[in-house]
């Protein structure tokens, strides 16, 4: 069967996906969630002009001609404001944050003045200074943040620095992850021979959560249609189905015929990229299915290439990734036939560039090259040879 192009079998993947619906959550809670809508500021920061310093506010006037004597009539502090008006000849002491009273232009910082009771010597002053002018951070009704953003702890912060208390962002899209395969136990069994630790569906949860996902980690099938079939039968609710292993040609790789007999419309099977040939893609119902390879590295480079867009697209975000341009630190042999993604570490240049050089084993089983590599290296089918310092395309890895 001719094996489909990465770009065909992503334009089907994201065909007719929308964004999840709109919920609101507190701010507390909004911390890797996406942003449904663009949020403007409902207040303006600083709400007035404020002090940045201790020490006294003053008119620049008064302290043109230095040392200047000045008489104290009150005190600003942050959340009591002096209310009057500092008039010629006159100060008022200030805090830091607390509002500059009316009259005073400039203050002054404590270590440059001594206080005699009711009246402060002023011994330097820059006129203007030490003054964080209303709205300087931002104004009421300017747009901060836009829909798509995924929170982090700056974006929090602005947002409630906005006086938001809730935040109106997409639901969680819910991805079901199915490890398939006899030989498959949980971490920290006892091994008996022949038998591999589940490794993908963690990786794959973690990708999914960290990306603002809603992971949940069915367990694992046995090899047989009626087990698949159980499995299947409880993933109505999810967004996304996400199987591992099972998906190649083998008599045991039975994932996408017991998701046939459920119903799947297959969107793709086998994909021109390497690693990663035998995922496919389909619709079960409302949730879409995309299979993973059994390969851990196979498997997250899939993950990579296809969950993440579809992650984005129900977050409302934008779903296509732009790979980044990157240097070759070392030369690359032509490519397959196949587009390529191969694992590679990156250094930066002074002014930036990210030199990438590949890891010399690119086997799809080897996890602790995965781990230790920070992009793939996106090469195109049959790409020529190239020397070092050929400008290259990469996808960063997080996570
Ligand atoms: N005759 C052919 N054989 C294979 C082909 C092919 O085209 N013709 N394709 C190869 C490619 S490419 C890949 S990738 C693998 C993928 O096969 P499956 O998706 O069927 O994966 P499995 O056979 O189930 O497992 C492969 C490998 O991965 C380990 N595995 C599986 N699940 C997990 C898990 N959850 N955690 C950790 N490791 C897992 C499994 O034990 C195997 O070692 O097929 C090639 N074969
Ligand atoms: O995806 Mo297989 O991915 O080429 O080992």
């Amino acid at each position: 069967m001719a094996l489909i192009s990465v770009e065909d079998a992503l334009e089907r993947v994201l065909s007719g996906l929308s964004p999840l619906e709109v919920e609101r959550v507190p701010i507390a809670q909004a911390h890797g969630r996406v942003l449904a809508e663009d949020l403007a500021a409902t207040l303006t920061q600083p709400p007035f002009d404020a002090s940045a310093m201790d020490g006294y506010a003053v008119r620049a006037a008064d302290v043109a001609a230095l040392p200047a004597t000045l008489a104290l009539i009150g005190e600003s502090a942050a959340g009591a404001r002096f209310d009057g008006i500092v008039g010629p000849g006159q100060t008022v002491r200030i805090f830091t944050g607390a509002p500059v009273p009316d009259g005073a232009d400039t203050v002054v910082i404590q270590e440059d003045t001594e206080a005699f009771g009711d009246s402060v010597l002023v011994k330097a002053a820059v006129a203007g200074r030490h003054i964080r002018p209303e709205g300087q951070d931002f104004m009421e009704g300017d747009v901060l943040l836009r829909r798509g953003t995924r929170f982090g702890a700056r974006t929090v912060m602005l947002a409630a620095a906005m006086n938001h208390a809730e935040l109106p962002v997409r639901r969680k899209p819910r991805v079901a992850i199915l490890s398939t395969g006899d030989e498959i136990v949980p971490p920290g069994s006892m091994i008996g021979p022949d038998q591999i630790v589940a490794s993908v569906s963690y990786g794959i949860a973690a990708l999914v959560d960290s990306y603002g996902g809603d992971s949940l980690d069915l367990g694992v099938a046995r090899d047989d249609e009626g087990a698949l079939a159980q499995f299947i039968a409880r993933v109505a609710d999810a967004d996304v189905l996400v199987t591992i292993g099972g998906a190649s040609v083998g008599e045991r790789d039975l994932v996408a015929d017991a998701l046939a007999r459920a119903g799947l419309q297959m969107d793709f099977a086998k994909v021109a990229m390497r690693p990663g040939k035998p995922a496919f893609a389909g619709r079960l119902g409302s949730t879409r299915v995309l299979g993973l390879p059994g390969n851990p590295v196979s498997a997250f480079v899939c993950a990579v290439v296809f969950l993440l867009p579809m992650l984005r697209g129900l977050l409302g975000g934008n779903a296509s990734v732009v790979p980044q341009q990157a240097t070759l630190a070392s030369a690359l042999p032509e490519n397959g036939p196949r587009q390529g993604y191969q694992r590679a570490t990156s250094s930066f240049a002074d002014d930036g560039t990210r030199h990438v050089r590949v890891l010399s084993s690119q086997d799809s089983s080897l996890m602790a090259a995965l781990a230790h590599a920070d992009c793939l290296i996106v090469r195109a089918p049959h790409a020529p040879a190239v020397p070092e310092g050929t400008k290259v395309l990469v996808l960063p890895l997080a996570g």
